[in-house]
């Protein structure tokens, strides 16, 4: 060892030297940073089948029930909208965000409350409810067919849910383009995150009321086409599901083609004027987006690689982390 030192040249231990200490600078600053970070494998040594056991829930759960894929993923984009990803819109209660009326055709609630039983369990008090809708969201889209993502954790659970908060930080399908950027850009999400996180009505379903702002009701109960720019067919079948007076239960599937598969069909059914809601239709009919969805509509691939990105912008809004919050005991009410 004393003989290897003495071999070194000036120059490469200067060099040495030099690289060590922008290391421990580099260490330094991240070590006195004021907020810890999200990380990936963050209940490796805490909890190191937290994922495995949030996994295996959400694929029995999802045997049984179809529907619980689109019902997850739906339920962490209106988690994460609403105060950021981190369990708000779980909470029940009078005047939660559950009771605005974007929130009641909410699910999936009871899948995330079996994982966080199972996991206070094996892990008691230690993996967040914020990061259980996270990976459940991520493995719903693994399960039908998307792409597999790793998502960094470390997330606690917010102490707030007010149904006050929910309107002005929820999309409406009767906004224009420009009204749905301003609110994603409000949240650090792009034009581009836009039209790839849209992507996700590639799968699940919609009440007949989600819709029916395309269509006219006259005096004696026919309906009419009013939005002119969606397909004639495609427009007819919708009128025939859900003809005036249906029960508030009937749902149509988002992506008529390919519901339970998450791919890239979405985009080809924006091309064939079969956008379900009028916030779909707009995206190809608007030029500020039109060549993302054909992009997309043409490369599955590159969907899935946008749609990682966005996924990870979209799961890191608001986080909370290191003190903030807590780590519920139950999904549904905040610790006493
Ligand atoms: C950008 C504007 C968006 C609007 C206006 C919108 C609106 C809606 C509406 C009205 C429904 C039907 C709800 C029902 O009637 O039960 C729905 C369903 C759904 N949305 Fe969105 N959404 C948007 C973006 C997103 C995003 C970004 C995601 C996820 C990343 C998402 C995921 C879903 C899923 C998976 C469903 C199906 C739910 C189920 O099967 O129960 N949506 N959306
Ligand atoms: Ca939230
Ligand atoms: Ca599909």
């Amino acid at each position: 060892m004393e003989l290897k030192i003495r071999t070194l040249s000036p120059t490469v231990l200067l060099y040495n030297l030099l690289n060590l200490t922008i290391l421990i600078s580099l260490f330094s600053v991240s070590a006195s940073s004021s907020s810890p970070k999200l990380s990936f494998n963050f209940y490796v040594a805490s909890c190191p089948t937290a994922e495995l056991m949030v996994k295996s829930t959400v694929r029995s759960a999802s045997t049984f029930d179809a529907t619980i894929p689109g019902k997850l993923l739906r339920l962490l984009f209106h988690d994460c909208m609403v105060e950021g990803c981190d369990g708000s819109v779980l909470l029940e209660g009078n005047g939660t965000e559950r009771s605005d009326p974007a929130n009641t055709s909410l699910g999936g609630f009871s899948v995330v409350d079996s994982a966080k039983r199972l996991l206070e369990v094996f892990c008691p008090g230690t993996v967040s409810c914020a990061d259980i809708l996270v990976l459940a969201a991520r493995d719903a889209v693994e399960i039908t067919g998307g792409p597999s993502m790793q998502v960094p954790t470390g997330r606690r659970d917010g102490m707030v849910s007010s149904v006050s908060n929910v309107r002005p930080n929820m999309v409406d399908t009767s906004f224009s383009l420009d009204e749905m950027m301003k609110l994603f850009s409000s949240k650090g999400l792009s034009l581009d995150d836009l039209v790839a996180l849209s992507g996700a009505h590639t799968i699940g379903s919609a009440h007949c009321s989600a819709f029916s702002d395309r269509f006219q009701e006259d005096s004696k109960g026919k309906m009419t086409l009013i939005d002119k720019s969606l397909d004639k067919i495609y427009a007819d079948e919708l009128m025939k599901r859900c003809p005036a007076g249906s029960s508030m239960s009937v749902t149509v599937s988002n992506d008529p083609e390919t519901s339970i598969l998450f791919d890239n069909q979405y985009y080809r059914n924006l091309l064939d004027h079969k956008g379900l809601f009028q916030s779909d239709s707009v995206l190809f009919s608007d030029g500020k987006t039109k060549r993302k969805v054909e992009q997309f509509s043409n490369n599955q691939e590159s969907f899935f690689q946008k749609w990682g990105e966005s996924f990870l912008k979209l799961t890191s809004i608001g986080v909370k982390t290191g003190n903030e919050g807590e780590i519920r005991r139950s999904c549904t009410v905040i610790n006493r």
